[in-house]
């Protein structure tokens, strides 16, 4: 009975504040320090998401919340601003441990809101010490790190776990000390394999401790870690403030698929690419390193050039990697996460936490990293070269992309194989055009025709393309990075901010690419396909995107529909008559080549 009550106020509360989260208020109104405003503001942020405004009244006053919301709606920044602010009010010098911990599932995610807490920080101009702790770190480092000991931490469960395992934290510390707990991406923490090093701390969590949970995906894991850590919580649940709750997919998305041989599927990515048919930056994910590599290689006899990622590159390298993305050096980056589709046939079996298993796990889990959960900054479109083998993973895919208030596209090339996915991806997002956004419809700016211009050039370079070309440039590949990964080490260690030292999307092949392939000429194009990259030229400077690369957030004057823009950089084309200032959304920026 008593918790049936409790239940209903629960309810009633979120109910309230979700209420207010349509409302359109500003970080002020929901009490978050000036500050940290400022800093936003700095940032180009000037009003939350509304899972912020859902999330930071309700974090303020200390409840416990598991908020669930969809990939890229900020919830980052939904816990990170209470809880420093927390600690802006509140420093203690005389502390034995760390008074926050920050707990995700894998190191590029450290990164990233280790990153994200020392700028706030920086521009707060408050003195507050972050530690980022991975499981890599010698008994010594971790000590070292910790000494201090820092207001923050931020770590993989399994790294929390050896520290007290070290003896370098201690449990009496913990149980005096931290004050917040929160664990990001709370949907991977248990498949990744981290149940035992959560189950190794909790017992030392202050009663006193609040905890906050945020995930992007609901799940039994979700629940059985609610269960482990939290006691009544504040349940939100924002896919779309009101809305479907199965509505994860931002709805600033377009989503298209091209039915595509699987043979054809470098000739439909080039000529997506070539005939510029969308906008950049473009994140094309495959299944299979050896894949990535034949992709950069013939992509590079056309002109085009791109970096790849993936699990077996040195971490300095991922992180780099990443960075000088997000930093706008290059515009395409062929990611693998092939553990995504190795999720369904080879995770073993929930809880088994025998060290066998555990390691597997990690193994599986290190390829994940790569992508989920990682902000990459103003990737406009994802191509999926090969399909995600499930529905969760083309989730996360997409998510990539539409982050916050930015708007995006993503097309899927899917072959005779593959169908099954698409209909099961169908069946989920919808693909019923008359019903507008969220759902996946057919990509309609490429002609049959466009693709053959371009079949015989495109089959001659492919054939070029051989397994030992592929394989000697993987091996290539890794032996540059691994030797970058050791310069990265040093150099970042005194220079961390330093972006420019190494270039990711150097040439492979041996042989430079040809003159005449790297452009189309017009002869070409049929005009159906003249006009498609016209507009995706024109919809691209409608969108601000020359301003976004150079770090502006700039909302749509579309309302986030790439098509409304398309059609609306039409409009104003014909309203003056055919003549406009066209900079085509080219990006004059410095590239590192
Ligand atoms: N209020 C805001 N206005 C504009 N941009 C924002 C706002 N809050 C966060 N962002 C930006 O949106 C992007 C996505 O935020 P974040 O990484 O927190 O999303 P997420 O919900 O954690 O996504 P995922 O589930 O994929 O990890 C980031 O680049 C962040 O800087």
């Amino acid at each position: 009975m008593a918790a049936t009550t409790t239940e209903n106020v629960l309810k009633e509360t979120v109910q309230r504040y979700e209420e207010d989260a349509s409302d359109d208020k500003s970080f002020e109104e929901l009490g978050v320090d000036a500050r940290l405003i400022r800093a936003l503001l700095k940032k180009g942020i000037d009003k939350p998401t509304p899972i912020q405004r859902v999330a930071i009244p309700l974090i303020l006053e200390g409840k416990d919340v598991v908020a669930r919301a969809k990939t890229g709606s900020g919830k980052t920044f939904a816990y990170l601003l209470p809880m420093l602010q927390k600690l802006f009010a509140n420093v203690d010098r005389k502390k034995q441990a760390p008074n926050a911990f920050v707990l995700v599932p894998t190191r590029e995610l450290c990164q990233q809101v280790y990153a994200e807490v020392v700028s706030l920080i920086e521009l707060c101009r408050v003195q507050l010490k972050v530690a980022q702790l991975n499981s890599n770190m010698q008994a010594s480092d971790l000590r070292a790190a910790l000494t201090g000991p820092p207001d923050i931490l931020i770590s993989t469960p399994a790294c929390l776990a050896k520290c007290l395992f070290d003896g370098v934290l201690q449990p009496a510390s913990i149980n005096a000390t931290l004050e917040t707990l929160i664990l990001d991406e709370a949907d991977l923490l248990l498949s990744y394999g981290y149940e035992n090093d959560i189950k190794s701390f909790t017992p030392h969590l202050p009663r006193s401790c609040q905890c906050l949970l945020m995930s992007a995906t609901s799940s039994t894991d979700v629940d059985k870690l609610k269960k482990l850590i939290l006691h009544n919580p504040f349940i939100l649940t924002l896919p779309e403030v009101g809305n479907n709750k199965d509505d994860v997919i931002p709805k600033n998305v377009q989503q298209f698929w091209i039915s595509c041989p699987a043979n054809d599927k470098l000739l439909y990515t080039l000529a997506v690419l070539k005939l510029e048919l969308v906008q950049k930056k473009v994140l094309i994910f495959t299944n299979d390193i050896d894949m990535s590599f034949r992709l950069k290689l013939f992509l590079e006899k056309f002109g085009i050039k791109s970096a790849v990622l993936n699990a077996e590159l040195p971490q300095n390298s991922r992180l780099h990697i990443i960075e000088e993305f997000n930093a706008g050096l290059f515009d395409y980056l062929i990611a693998t996460d092939v553990s995504q589709s190795k999720e369904k046939d080879e995770a073993p079996k929930e809880g088994k936490g025998s060290r066998k298993s555990r390691k597997h796990k990690l193994k599986l889990d290190s390829e994940f990293g790569v992508v989920r959960g990682i902000d990459f900054k103003n990737v406009f479109t994802v191509i999926n070269f090969d399909m995600p083998r499930s529905v969760a993973g083309y989730v996360h895919r997409i998510g990539r992309t539409g982050r916050a208030y930015s708007s995006g596209a993503s097309i899927s090339l899917v072959s005779t194989d593959e169908m099954e996915t698409l209909e099961e991806v169908k069946a989920f997002v919808g693909d019923d055009e008359n019903k507008g956004s969220n759902t996946i419809v057919e990509f309609p700016f490429l002609t049959k025709n466009a693709v053959e211009s371009l079949r015989y050039r495109a089959e001659d370079i492919g054939k070029s393309v051989t397994k030992i070309a592929v394989r000697e440039s993987r091996a290539q590949d890794l032996r540059n990075e691994i030797l970058n990964s050791e310069k990265l080490k040093a150099h970042f260690e005194s220079n961390p901010r330093d972006l420019d030292l190494l270039k990711h999307d150097k040439v492979l092949s041996k042989n430079a690419p040809p003159s005449h392939l790297r452009d189309v000429p017009n002869y070409l194009l049929d005009k159906t396909t003249q006009e498609a990259r016209k507009m995706v030229k024109l919809a691209s400077d409608a969108m601000g995107n020359n301003n976004r690369r150079k770090g502006f957030k700039k909302k749509p004057k579309t309302g986030g529909d790439p098509l409304k823009a398309i059609s609306a950089a039409v409009s104003k084309r014909s309203h003056k008559g055919g003549s406009h200032n066209n900079t085509g959304g080219r990006h004059k920026h410095k590239k590192t080549d």
